[in-house]
């Protein structure tokens, strides 16, 4: 199946690896905001950040700071906050009021995302407490998901704007050099029943250049990529902003030239 219709899905930098980076020295360096500047010059839709508990990389205080410099630019430019729907999280929502809010079922101690929301009966109540703080908020609410269609249609019941198809094993077996065609097809399955039920649909983990093609082909109307571990790889090879474009471009996206 080609794309060949729907607008080229767009990009947003995630910048947790930046931060880990910067927490490994008491020097505060590197300093995350000239990153943002150079996302939103590059074309990126916007900023995506994961204020995990353990503050292993983006602190709270990283996620005030960095709103405070989008603000200009927002909500063209967009704040979007990934995390587990907890005290701490919400309030983090509240205080920056982000365009859009990622939820992920990650225990606190967890190593990344790696998995979606099953949405058994437990999941549900815990979403659905979830959905009353962070509806007041504004933001578009979207639960991290895996090509499960029995699990989408319990994220669509449960309220929920859209989905982010977890990406981890797709990128693994990429990497590997299996074969990925069967993978593909579930994605695209799961796209058809996000679609069906009104949810928009976004994609990430371990994406990267030469595994975004394909399954941009095979998810029509995929409307948003989240990526940093890679693109901040890419970055340290030949800088971020050339590095953004290339995803950009790799996603579909005409690249104007830039002067
Ligand atoms: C949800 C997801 O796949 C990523 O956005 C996640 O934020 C990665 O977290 P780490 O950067 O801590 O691995
Ligand atoms: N939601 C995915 C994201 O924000 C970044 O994931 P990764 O590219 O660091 O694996």
């Amino acid at each position: 199946m080609t794309n060949v219709f729907a607008r080229p899905p767009a990009l947003s930098v995630n910048l947790n690896k930046i931060a880990l980076l910067r927490n490994s020295r008491d020097s505060g360096v590197p300093d995350l905001l000239p990153f943002v500047h150079v996302a939103r010059a590059a074309g990126a839709v916007g900023i995506t950040l994961h204020p995990r508990p353990d503050e292993r990389h983006i602190r709270p205080a990283d996620v005030t700071a960095i709103a405070e410099t989008m603000a200009p630019w927002r909500p063209g430019f967009e704040l979007s906050l990934e995390g587990y729907p907890e005290a701490r999280f919400f309030d983090i929502c509240a205080e920056v009021r982000p365009e859009q809010v990622t939820l992920v079922p990650d225990a606190p101690e967890a190593r990344t995302s790696d998995h979606g929301w099953v949405m058994d009966e437990r999941e549900r109540a815990v979403i659905a407490a979830a959905m009353a703080r962070l509806r007041p908020l504004g933001c578009r609410i979207v639960l991290f998901a895996e090509t499960d269609a029995a699990a989408i249609e319990r994220i669509a019941d449960a309220g929920a704007t859209g989905i982010e198809l977890y990406t981890g094993p797709y990128a693994n077996s990429f990497r590997r050099g299996e074969a990925v065609e069967a993978m593909l097809e579930t994605f695209t399955e799961a796209g058809r029943v996000a679609q069906r039920r009104g949810l928009s649909v976004n994609a990430g983990h371990d994406l990267n250049l030469a595994n975004l093609p394909a399954l941009v082909a095979h998810l029509p109307h995929l409307a948003e990529v989240s990526i940093g571990h890679e693109l901040v790889a890419d970055a340290l090879l030949f800088g971020m902003r050339d590095a953004i474009v290339a995803y950009r471009s790799a996603l579909g996206q005409p690249i104007e030239e830039h002067p």
